[in-house]
């Protein structure tokens, strides 16, 4: 399957809790290309999730539309797979089961089933790991059965949401590593929500940095380092202070902001 090109038009999503509305997201506009690979950057609570929801279609917007090749979102759909930071695999099942899943909910053959989990756990190094079950696992090797699970199901799009945030820092360069090399592979189009801006600049062709309420798209940059990309390399810290400044504001009008609702409380 072809990478779809997604588009965000004008959208808003507006959250109605208790006696206040947040405006979590205001006005956005995306055109993201097919096979690019996008991170979306910002401090706690500038939309992030809120986005990738929208586009995954757990979540609609209250107002604009969402396209996945020209067609709008308007529900969750198998040309988008969506890994979450906890896992979210079945306890009870073993690695390849957990695997194998939404292909048996599809219908497939027993055959294409057992050799394509077979590929599957060889590109993630999983092979050994194949009869386990999660509980018997490292936060890593969970998070890889995670992604093994999506890309059975072939998704064109990858909408991962701090997939590698409770990672250590060794694991976490691995999988990026990982991702990096299947995603080279397999050309899917990628929207990675992350507050780390070391990852952004590591991974993204295109970093996304979005304000403290509402969420709207403070800058839109491409990066031109070319990969694998070295984070002691001089033109990656440059890019690292320049998305730290960015960050950092409005890292700082949450904290004003928190300070307020404490007082109004
Ligand atoms: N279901 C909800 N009901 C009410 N408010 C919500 C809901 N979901 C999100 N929000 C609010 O919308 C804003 C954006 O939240 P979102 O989770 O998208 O931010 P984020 O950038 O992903 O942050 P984090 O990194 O902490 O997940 C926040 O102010 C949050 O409190």
């Amino acid at each position: 399957m072809q990478a779809p090109h997604i588009r965000v038009d004008g959208v808003n999503k507006i959250f109605a809790s208790h006696d206040r509305q947040v405006v979590a997201l205001k006005d956005i506009s995306l055109e993201i290309p097919r096979g690019q690979f996008t991170c979306l950057l910002g401090p706690s609570g500038c939309g992030k999730s809120t986005l990738l929801n929208a586009v995954a279609g757990f979540s609609l917007p209250s107002k604009g539309t969402i396209l996945v090749d020209s067609v709008p979102v308007s529900a969750p759909g198998p040309d988008r797979g969506m890994v979450f930071q906890e896992y979210a695999l079945f306890p009870w099942m073993t690695v390849e089961d957990n695997i194998a899943f939404g292909l048996h909910i599809k219908g497939m053959s027993k055959t294409t089933i057992r050799k394509r989990v077979g590929d599957l756990l060889g590109m993630l190094s999983l092979t050994d790991f194949r009869q386990r079950f999660p509980k018997d696992l490292s936060g890593g090797m969970r998070q890889r059965v995670a992604i093994a699970r999506v890309l059975a199901l072939d998704s064109p799009i990858m909408l991962m949401d701090e997939p590698f945030g409770a990672l250590d820092a060794l694991t976490r360069r691995n999988l990026q590593d990982e991702l990096l090399r299947i995603w080279s592979e397999l050309k899917k189009t990628i929207l990675f929500v992350t507050h780390s801006i070391e990852e952004a600049i590591y991974l993204a062709d295109r970093i996304v940095v979005m304000t403290y309420r509402p969420g709207t798209v403070k800058r839109d940059l491409l990066v031109h380092i070319p990969r694998m990309r070295d984070p002691a390399a001089p033109e990656f810290n440059a890019l690292k202070r320049e998305l730290g400044l960015l960050v950092m504001e409005e890292q700082e009008r949450h904290h004003s902001d928190e300070l307020r609702m404490a007082a109004v409380d």
